[in-house]
This record gives structure tokens, C-alpha cells and sequence, in this order.
């Protein structure tokens, strides 16, 4: 697909021409244009402005929506409205520090914290992000396709079966996969001002692939994903909770680093294949979280082995044992391994997991084992 450059003033022509009725005055003039981002004919623009007013100037972004359309090389828009976040308090170091229990995003507006692309107030300075949920842990990997997102899922609702109240947040924003392998089709409710997360198998859950078109996330740029990122911190009613579970995106670059500091974490688990090359990219994942002070509750094999599911034979397709001995060598525990299994990617792609759907499976059962292990892990922490 070609997509023609566009450039700030085609946007702005755009928005000059969208008026309010009551007071005449321009989309462009009531907002200030953060930024925009044209991909395969994918428009995405973000407006800034001051959170009061936001509720009143939507249905002038779905007429900039339309009017965008028509631009040449757009076949799809989508405006954002952003409201800036009075500052907050807390550091990075301070937010590790405080026994997993959510603090007060630090205030970074360049690193994209003031940004809240669904609108609502924000929280006063200072007040407490989720002071009902005790623990926050990390599902991470060093590179993408590991099965991150599988186990965190299945993480979670073993850590469910195990009795604990659990929630599950997609902040792999760039390739939300958690309402697929969920099921959830439908919209998260907002109530008095708070979205509701969806409650499936168990758990409590939110993705931004519940809110958004995943296409149009994936164009989301640095500050909008911040932006959504604390908003499902501060505006998702998550209730009390023993652990929310985050699915983190993969990697350990700067977005990495900036969630964590969104994210004050009790613990983080790190999901490699057995190959060397995915165990230096799970290394660079512990060191990245021990620098910034977050324990490593442990590491997981996935695609371990894969088990024949005629003769039951287990064939180590990539190795085997690699990510335990990675984990002896850093001084970190080995929480478990998962085998290669049709069912699991079967069961994730139907949208029931396996741990819910088939729980005395073998696939099913290697999760489970994990989710002792994890829980065990976090009561261990906190003793
Ligand atoms: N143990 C397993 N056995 C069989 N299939 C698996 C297993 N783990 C994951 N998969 C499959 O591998 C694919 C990638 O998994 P997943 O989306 O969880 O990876 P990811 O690491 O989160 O990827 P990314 O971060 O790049 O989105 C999916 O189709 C999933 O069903």
C-alpha cells in the first residue's frame, strides 16, 4: 500500500476547518496537534488539551475524523485526545522499593506520563495507584514469539486456580494478543468514570486490544502508549487483587525502562526458548530488572520439548535445559518448563486457554506447576 507523506500543516489545515457551533472557534485552536503518524494508510493524530474540556470536543474529533479521511493516502483516521497529568510523585527506585504496591506514577511528560488518549480526570499528586492489589509481577522476554503472552495468560489463571484474585493487564501494546487468547470480543464498560475490566476464566482483565483497533495501537506512538499504559493503572477499576499479572512487550529497550517506571513492580518472570540465542536476549532481561532493582521471581522454559501426541515420545526440537542452566549461572530460580504442544497454541488461538480450558492437560499441568512456583516465589518475597 502507498502512503503519501503528509506533512504538521495538511494536519492543522484539517483541524482549522472543524468548528465548535457554540463558540466558533477551531478544533486546532481548542487543542494543541502533539504529533501524528501516517502508516499504510493508517492515520493516527493525538491532540493535547485541558482534561475539563475533553468530554467536549469528542464529537468534534469524530467530524476531524471524517474530514481526515479525506486526505490523500488516508483511508483511516483516529484522534486522540490526550490531557496533561498534573505532576506525581514517586522515582523509579522509590517505586521498586515499595513491596510491589502500585505508587504514584513519576511525572515524566517527555517520556510520554502526561498523555491519557481516553480522556478522564486524572488522579490528585501524590494519591495511590492501586492500593488494593499487592503485588504487581512482570511477564517479560528478552525477544519476541517466546511465548510471552501465552504464559502470562495461563500464568494467570493458574495463579487463579491456586486461589488467589488475580488481574491481567496487556501493556504489550504494540501487539496486544491477550483479549484473542482471552476470547473477550466485547468492550470493557466504563462506570462512574471507571473502566471495568472484563472478567474471564477467573480473572480480571483489560488489553488495549479491547479498546482500540489493534491496527490503529500499533501506530501508537511513544507518549500515547505511555499514556494508555497509565490510564489502565489508574482508570481501570481493577478492585483488590493478590497479583496483577502484566504482560510486558518484548525486549529490554526503552519502552522497557520507561514502563518500569510506570510499573512499580514486585517481581518479574522472564519466558525464554532453550536456544543460546533466546537465553542472551532472556540475560539482558534479568540484568535489565536487577538494575533497576525488581526481583527476579525466575525464569521459564517455553517450547521446551515437544511431545509426540501419537506415541507421547518428547523430541527437544531446540535443546532443552538451556534456560535452567541460564538460571543457575545468574543466581536466579527456574520456576519451570512448558512443552511444544498443538494444544496450547491451539487452545490460545480458540480463545481458551489451556489451564482453563483443558486443566488436567500436560500443557495445562507444566502451567499450573509454574503457578505454584510463582506463588510460592512472591509468598517467599514477602515473608
Ligand atoms: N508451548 C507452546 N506450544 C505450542 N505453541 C506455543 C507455545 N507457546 C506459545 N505458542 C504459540 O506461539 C505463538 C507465539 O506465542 P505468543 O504470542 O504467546 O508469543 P509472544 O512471545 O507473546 O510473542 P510477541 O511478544 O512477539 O507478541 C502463538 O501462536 C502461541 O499459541
Amino acid at each position: 500500500m502507498v502512503s503519501s507523506p503528509l506533512h504538521h500543516d495538511d494536519i492543522a489545515r484539517v483541524l482549522d476547518s472543524v468548528r465548535d457551533a457554540q463558540t466558533g472557534h477551531s478544533l486546532l485552536a481548542l487543542t494543541k496537534l502533539e504529533g501524528f503518524r501516517l502508516e499504510d494508510g493508517r492515520l493516527g493524530v493525538a491532540l493535547a488539551v485541558a482534561k475539563e474540556q475533553a468530554a467536549r470536543l469528542a464529537p468534534l474529533c469524530d467530524e476531524a475524523k471524517i474530514a481526515l479521511e479525506k486526505l490523500p493516502g488516508v483511508q483511516s483516521a483516529n484522534v486522540i485526545l490526550t490531557a496533561h497529568r498534573p505532576a506525581g510523585a514517586g522515582t523509579p527506585a522509590e517505586a521498586a522499593t515499595q513491596g510491589g504496591r502500585a505508587a504514584a506514577p513519576p511525572p515524566k511528560a517527555a517520556a510520554g506520563g502526561g498523555h491519557r488518549p481516553f480522556g478522564g480526570p486524572a488522579p490528585a499528586p501524590g494519591t495511590p495507584v492501586l492500593p488494593d492489589v499487592k503485588a504487581i509481577i512482570a511477564v517479560a522476554s528478552g525477544k519476541g514469539g517466546v511465548g510471552k503472552s501465552t504464559t502470562a495468560t495461563n500464568l494467570a489463571i493458574g495463579l487463579a486456580q491456586e486461589g488467589l484474585r488475580v488481574g491481567l493487564m496487556d501493556a504489550d501494546i504494540h501487539g496486544p494478543s491477550l483479549h484473542r487468547m482471552l476470547g473477550t470480543e466485547s468492550k470493557p464498560e466504563a462506570r462512574e468514570g471507571r473502566l471495568q475490566p472484563m472478567e474471564v476464566w477467573g480473572l480480571r482483565a483489560v488489553s488495549i486490544g479491547m479498546l482500540v483497533d489493534e491496527k490503529q495501537a500499533m501506530i501508537w506512538r511513544g507518549p500515547m502508549v505511555m499514556g494508555a499504559i497509565n490510564q489502565f493503572l489508574t482508570d481501570v477499576d481493577w478492585g483488590p487483587l493478590d497479583v496483577l499479572v502484566v504482560d510486558m512487550p518484548p525486549g529490554t529497550g526503552d519502552a522497557q525502562l520507561s514502563l518500569m517506571q510506570k510499573v512499580p513492580l514486585a517481581g518479574a518472570v522472564i519466558v525464554s526458548t532453550p536456544q543460546d540465542i533466546a537465553l542472551i536476549d532472556a540475560r539482558r532481561g534479568v540484568t535489565m530488572f536487577e538494575k533497576m532493582n525488581v526481583p527476579v521471581l525466575g525464569l521459564i522454559e517455553n517450547m521446551s520439548y515437544f511431545c509426540c501426541p501419537n506415541c507421547g515420545h518428547n523430541t527437544e526440537l531446540f535443546g532443552h535445559g538451556g534456560a535452567r542452566k541460564e538460571a543457575e549461572a545468574m543466581g536466579v530460580p527456574f520456576l519451570g518448563e512448558v512443552p511444544l504442544l498443538a494444544d496450547i497454541r491451539a487452545t490460545g488461538d480458540a480463545g481458551a486457554p489451556i489451564v482453563a480450558s483443558a486443566p488436567e492437560s500436560e500443557g495445562a499441568q507444566a502451567f499450573r506447576r509454574i503457578a505454584q512456583a510463582t506463588a510460592e516465589a512472591l509468598r517467599h518475597r514477602n515473608a
